[in-house]
C-alpha cells in the first residue's frame, strides 16, 4: 500500500529557552547545516553558540508563537490535513528536527499497512542543509528499523511551471490591491561553501554574475541557482520590470561568507535609495515561520522604516493555499499511479 510522509524543517516543543536550546543543538548539531569537523562542531555548537543564541532565539520564538504552537508545525499540520482531504492515500507528516520525528512519521504510515512512501521535503529548492539532510535520515531509518518498504523522494520542484504559476498567483492576488515600488524575494541564505560542496561538476560554481545563468549539470544541485531560477520565472509571469524587483538571502549564522546580497543590507538600501513602498516574498520557505514572521515581517519592517520607509509589506508562504493544496495532491495521485517499487 502507498502513503505520503511531508516532511518540513521542525520548531521547538515551545518558545522557552531551554526547549529552544535542544532543538537549536540538534539542528546546528547536523553535519549539513554546520558543515565542519565533528570537533569543530561540538566547540561552536555546544562551546559557543548554545549559551547564548537560546535566549535570543526564545525571546524571537515567543513574539510570533501562537496560542496552538509554532506557527510552522500548525501550517505544515493544515497542509496535511487539506491534502488528505484530497487524496485516497494516508498522509502523515513529520519534521526533520524536534519531537515530530521522521521515524515516528514512518512508523504512522507502516501501522496503517504502508510499504511504499512517497516522500516530500517540504522545500521548493535543493539544499544540502534542508532537503538533502532529511532524504539521508529516512533512508537510515528505513534501512535501521523499516527495511521492507520502498521510499521514493519527489524533486525539487523549483521551476515547475505548475508550481511557478501557483506561486506567482498567491503573489499577485496578496498584493492586488497594495501599492509597491519594489518586489524583493528573500530567500534563507546558506555558506558559499555548501554550493561549492555541491557542484557535481567540481567546476562550475564560481557564486559570481555569470555561473548560475549558464546552463549546467551542476543546477541540480545549486541552491543559488534554483533561487534565482525562482526570481526570474516569477518576475516573468507577473511582467515584473526590470528594476523593480531584486533577489537577497536572510538570516546567516557566523561569519563565513554567505550568499549574497544579504536581505537586511538589501531593505537597507532600498530605503536609503528613496523606495517607500515595498514588498517581499520568501519563496524557500513553504510555511510561515520564525524567518519569514519575525526576522521579515518586524525586523525588517523596522529597519525599512528606519531608513524612510514606509510601507513595508510581506507575502505570506503559500502555507495551506487552495492552488498548492491542489497542486501537490495531484503530483501525489500521479505517483500513486505509478508502478510499485519493492525496497
Ligand atoms: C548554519 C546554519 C543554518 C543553515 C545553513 C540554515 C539553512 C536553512 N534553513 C532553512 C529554513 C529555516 N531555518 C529556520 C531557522 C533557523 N535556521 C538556522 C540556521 C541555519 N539554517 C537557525 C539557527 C534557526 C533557528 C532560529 C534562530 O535561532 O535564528 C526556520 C524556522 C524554524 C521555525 O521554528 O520557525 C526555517 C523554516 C532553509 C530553507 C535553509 C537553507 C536553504
Ligand atoms: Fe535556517
Amino acid at each position: 500500500m502507498k502513503g505520503v510522509l511531508l516532511v518540513n524543517l521542525g520548531s521547538p516543543d515551545s518558545p522557552e529557552p531551554k526547549d529552544v536550546k535542544k532543538y537549536l543543538g540538534e539542528f546546528l548539531m547536523d553535519e549539513r547545516v554546520i558543515d565542519v569537523p565533528l570537533w569543530a562542531r561540538t566547540l561552536l555548537v555546544k562551546g559557543i553558540i548554545l549559551n547564548t543564541r537560546p535566549k535570543a532565539s526564545a525571546a524571537a520564538y515567543k513574539k510570533i508563537w501562537w496560542k496552538e504552537g509554532s506557527p510552522l508545525i500548525v501550517l505544515s499540520e493544515r497542509l496535511q490535513d487539506k491534502i488528505q482531504d484530497q487524496v485516497d492515500l494516508p498522509v502523515s507528516l513529520a519534521m526533520r528536527y524536534g519531537s515530530m520525528t521522521i521515524k515516528k512519521g514512518l512508523q504512522e504510515l507502516v501501522d496503517k499497512g504502508v510499504d511504499e512512501v512517497f516522500l516530500i521535503p517540504l522545500y521548493p529548492q535543493f539544499a544540502m542543509a534542508t532537503t538533502e539532510t532529511i532524504l539521508v535520515l529516512a533512508e537510515e531509518i528505513r534501512k535501521a528499523h523499516f527495511p521492507n518498504i520502498s521510499i521514493q523522494d519527489l524533486k525539487s520542484f523549483y521551476n515547475n511551471t505548475n508550481y511557478i504559476n501557483v506561486l506567482s498567483n498567491s503573489i499577485e492576488k496578496y498584493l492586488e490591491s497594495k501599492d509597491y515600488e519594489h518586489l524583493l524575494f528573500s530567500y534563507h541564505g546558506v555558506p558559499e561553501r555548501h554550493i561549492r560542496k555541491r557542484d557535481i561538476t567540481k567546476s562550475h560554481c564560481k557564486i559570481d554574475g555569470s555561473c548560475c545563468v549558464t546552463a549546467s549539470p551542476a543546477h541540480e544541485f545549486c541552491y543559488r541557482h534554483q533561487c534565482l531560477e525562482v526570481t526570474r520565472l516569477v518576475a516573468e509571469k507577473l511582467n515584473l520590470k526590470e528594476g523593480s524587483f531584486s533577489t537577497s538571502f536572510q538570516s546567516r549564522l557566523g561569519f563565513d561568507p554567505w550568499l549574497q546580497p544579504y536581505t537586511d543590507r538589501t531593505i537597507e538600501r532600498l530605503g536609503k535609495q528613496g523606495i517607500k513602498k515595498m514588498a517581499i516574498v520568501t519563496p524557500a520557505f513553504v510555511s510561515d515561520c520564525l524567518e519569514t514572521l519575525e526576522e521579515i515581517a518586524m525586523e525588517g519592517e523596522e529597519i525599512f522604516h528606519e531608513m524612510g520607509g514606509k510601507d513595508f509589506t510581506t507575502v505570506p508562504c503559500l502555507n495551506d493555499d487552495k492552488e498548492f493544496v491542489d497542486l501537490l495532491s495531484s503530483w501525489i495521485t500521479d505517483w500513486a499511479k505509478t508502478e510499485t517499487v519493492t525496497a
